[in-house]
């Protein structure tokens, strides 16, 4: 089996211009075949918030109204998707640009109403993605670059948390390749004390992530990340890592970095 890395970056890196370009160069540099997922929930909330359309997030979703819908379509397709692929150009990767509409290639359920409407949001499922087609763009010399959007068949874009989408593309391409899935943010990987950079946890299995979820030592955002991942781990998936964007470059034959999840 080929080896593919799926990696995902979040809002923070890509709201800092130096991070987002270290990275982008480090992510070049990496061999074989990888597709690239962003998300940029911080920059659309600044933008939505300039517009006049306070966000409102929820476990960390956010409410997606109709106009919240228009403006993250901007945002996650348009300006940053847009951004990321010409910088990827620049720096000689071959990038394309993807919504999950773009050749059917994530289809997603609307969240239905329970306690909480959260309007135009898409759940996925073991049957969103289909990895043959994904596998021909890749084969094909092509990098995929997907932003947090999908589509639901009947013309309708859904909002879907990056993490998600990433873990899902690695659960399903890990059927065709030998996939690593990489979450790239602003710290070193998980803490142990979320001030100090020096105190990362190298290994988490899921007992170990019990005790950490109980103790609070991780908490908001961290929690939805780390049930995709092992979600991810316990679907296929060779090897799970967190860390920071900046060490992406430190990747390298048996060498990882961040905190690394083992079942
Ligand atoms: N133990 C922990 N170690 C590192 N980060 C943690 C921990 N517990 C909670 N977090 C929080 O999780 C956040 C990452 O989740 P999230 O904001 O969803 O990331 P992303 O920017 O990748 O979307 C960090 O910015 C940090 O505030
Ligand atoms: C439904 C939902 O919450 N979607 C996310 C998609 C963007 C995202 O995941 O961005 P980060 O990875 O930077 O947080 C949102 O709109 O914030």
């Amino acid at each position: 089996m080929q080896k593919l890395h799926v990696i995902k970056i979040g809002g923070n890196v890509i709201d800092n211009s130096e991070n987002l370009h270290r990275f982008l160069k480090d992510f070049t540099a990496l061999k074989g075949f990888k597709i690239l997922i962003h998300g940029g929930g911080k920059v659309a909330t600044q933008i939505s918030e300039s517009m006049g359309v306070s966000a409102n997030m929820v476990d960390g979703r956010r409410i997606t109204d109709i106009d919240t819908l228009r403006i993250v379509t901007m945002v996650y397709a348009g300006l940053i998707n847009k951004n990321i692929v010409a910088q990827l150009q620049r720096y000689g990767t071959n990038a394309i640009g993807l919504t999950g509409a773009d050749g059917d290639f994530i289809r997603a359920t609307k969240r239905p109403i329970k306690t909480i409407d959260y309007g135009f949001v898409g759940d996925l499922s073991d049957k969103s993605i289909n990895p043959g087609n994904i596998s021909k763009l890749l084969e094909a010399g092509f990098t995929p670059v997907f932003c947090a959007l999908t589509h639901d068949g009947e013309g309708q874009l859904l909002n879907t948390n990056a993490d998600t989408i990433a873990s899902a593309l690695a659960v399903a391409l890990s059927t065709l390749y030998e996939t690593t899935l990489i979450y790239c943010f602003e710290k070193k990987g998980v803490l142990q004390d979320i001030n100090d950079d020096d105190s990362l946890i190298k290994e988490i299995n899921p007992e170990r992530y019990e005790k950490l979820k109980t103790g609070q030592i991780i908490h908001s955002g961290m929690i939805p990340k780390l049930d995709n991942a092992f979600a991810a781990i316990s679907c296929g998936v060779k090897s799970v890592i967190i860390g920071h964007s900046d060490d992406l470059g430190q990747l390298k034959g048996t060498q990882t970095f961040g905190t690394r999840l083992t079942n």
